[in-house]
């Protein structure tokens, strides 16, 4: 019988422990002009994004075939740092195929994966060395770095879950982490509605 030739040959990458990287691939960036309404003090974003436009967080995108039997993987690395008193953190996302679910394990720095689903759940779950966190499929999940070197996470997903922006760019997340008294506090998010 003919053997029908694999779509994906296996294949390994590295990433550096140190700083998240890997030095074959480009990573894609987010910088703070990429986030436009959804930190909560407009006027710190204003002010920080007129001052130059810093690095937020950047991330590996492989390309692995969307197709339900493969699988996305790769580092997220957040950079430190506060927009007004809120930390640096990604976007966040639901999977277009809600029910899907991520891994994150966590290699350095610091922080919290927030995730909350259209029901109304949500939790916050800390990111340090060694911690692998579970997002269950229905929930958005948005990394945030509370701490003062890049948050590395190490990553995987089913390829094809897709990428479901629109409501956390229009409502956010329903909670949202500002420092206070030099420590992390998770409050209301002042513009969810
Ligand atoms: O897409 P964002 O919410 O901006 O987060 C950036 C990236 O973070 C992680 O690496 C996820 O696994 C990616 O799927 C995601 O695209
Ligand atoms: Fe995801």
């Amino acid at each position: 019988m003919e053997q029908l030739e694999p779509i994906l040959k296996p294949f390994s990458l590295y990433f550096s422990l140190n700083n998240g990287l890997s030095d074959t691939t480009p990573s894609l960036k987010r910088h703070l002009s990429k986030m436009k309404g959804m930190y909560a003090d407009d006027q710190a974003y204003a002010a920080m994004t007129a001052d130059g436009d810093p690095l937020l967080y950047e991330f590996y995108e492989l390309g692995v075939p969307e197709q339900p039997g493969n699988l996305a993987f790769g580092t997220s690395i957040v950079y430190p740092g506060k927009v007004g008193s809120e930390y640096y953190m990604t976007k966040g996302h639901f999977h277009t195929i809600l029910d899907t679910a991520e891994v994150y394990y966590c290699i350095g720095g610091k922080g919290y994966m927030l995730m909350e689903n259209p029901e109304g759940d949500w939790t916050a779950e800390e990111f340090t060395p060694g911690k692998a966190v579970y997002v269950p499929g229905r929930y958005a999940h948005r990394s945030i770095n509370i701490g003062n070197e890049p948050l590395i996470t190490f990553y995987v997903f089913r390829s094809d879950a897709g990428h479901d922006y629109g409501s956390i760019e229009t409502k956010g997340f329903r909670k949202i982490v500002v420092e206070q008294d030099g420590r992390p506090i998770i409050i209301d998010n002042p513009k969810w509605k």
